[in-house]
């Protein structure tokens, strides 16, 4: 396996099966800005609120070969495995991404198990082994990544700008991030001080420039 993170922004997708895998995969769909259709002849409740209110197109019908041709993304989530897998080898024959929740060994992808905070995305795999450790470390991650991990990482992304400005090359600004970012100063940030280590790393990159002749030296 290896990772990808897809950009999945308006997307057409579909989901095949309305029941409660399907909704779950809907809901993970939704988070990354997809655009969501759901074919089948019936949805679960949580699913019918969403078609209620307009968050996902349901088309109300068995699958049929072709249905699956308008869409970038395909998740076979019904009870029907003959049908999942079906639809399956139809898309995966016109080089879709497909995924059959059933049966890995059908897809070219596998779903992971996702903790977000902002734009941290931290996804946990077993590679089919058990979803149900998978989900285990899910909650584990989401106690050790508090939000302030997200506002962390807000505040170096601004840093990060400064210190592109300042330091030219590509090589000395990997050797100061390397250098700066030290476990002591991210257990400052994450440990309430955010401002106070914020306040030591534009000092380090100040000592960094005055180290190197200030800005743009070469
Ligand atoms: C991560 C998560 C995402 C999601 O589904 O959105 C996910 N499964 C989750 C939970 C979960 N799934 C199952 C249980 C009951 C325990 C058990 O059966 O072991 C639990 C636990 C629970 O719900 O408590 C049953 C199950 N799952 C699969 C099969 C078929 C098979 O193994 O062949 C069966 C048997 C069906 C049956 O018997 O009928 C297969 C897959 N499940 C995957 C993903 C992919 C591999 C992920 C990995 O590498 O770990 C893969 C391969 C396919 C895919 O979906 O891509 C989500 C965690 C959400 C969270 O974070 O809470
Ligand atoms: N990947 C996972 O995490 C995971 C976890 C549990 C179960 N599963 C598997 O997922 C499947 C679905 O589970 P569920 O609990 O959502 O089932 P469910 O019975 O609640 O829902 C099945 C849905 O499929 C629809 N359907 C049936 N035949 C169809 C067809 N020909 N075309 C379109 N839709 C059709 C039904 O109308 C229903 O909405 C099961 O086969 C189960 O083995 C996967």
């Amino acid at each position: 396996m290896y990772p990808i993170n897809l950009i999945l922004d308006d997307k057409e997708c579909l989901i095949l099966g309305g029941g409660a895998v399907a909704a779950q995969k809907v809901q993970g769909l939704l988070d990354a800005g997809a655009a969501v259709t759901v074919l089948s002849p019936s949805l679960c409740p949580p699913l019918q609120e969403r078609a209620d209110r307009g968050d996902i197109t349901w088309l109300k019908k068995l699958y049929e070969e072709g249905d699956e041709s308008p869409f970038y993304l395909i998740i076979c989530a019904s009870n029907d495995s003959e049908t999942n897998s079906a639809c399956a080898a139809a898309a995966l024959s016109q080089h879709k991404l497909v995924n059959v929740c059933d049966a890995p060994q059908e897809s070219n992808w596998t779903t992971p198990s996702v903790v977000r905070r902002g734009d941290i995305l931290c996804s946990i795999s077993s590679n089919g082994k058990s979803p149900a450790f998978t989900r285990w470390m899910r909650h584990h991650l989401e106690q050790e990544i508090t939000p302030d991990w997200s506002r962390c990482l807000d505040r170096l992304a601004v840093i990060r700008q400064e210190v592109r400005s300042q330091i030219p090359s590509g090589k000395d600004r990997q050797v100061f991030w390397r250098s700066s970012l030290t476990d002591e100063l991210m257990e400052q940030a994450l440990g309430g001080q955010m401002a106070e280590a914020e306040q030591v790393l534009w000092q380090k990159l100040a000592f960094w420039l005055i180290g190197k002749g200030g800005p743009h030296a070469s």
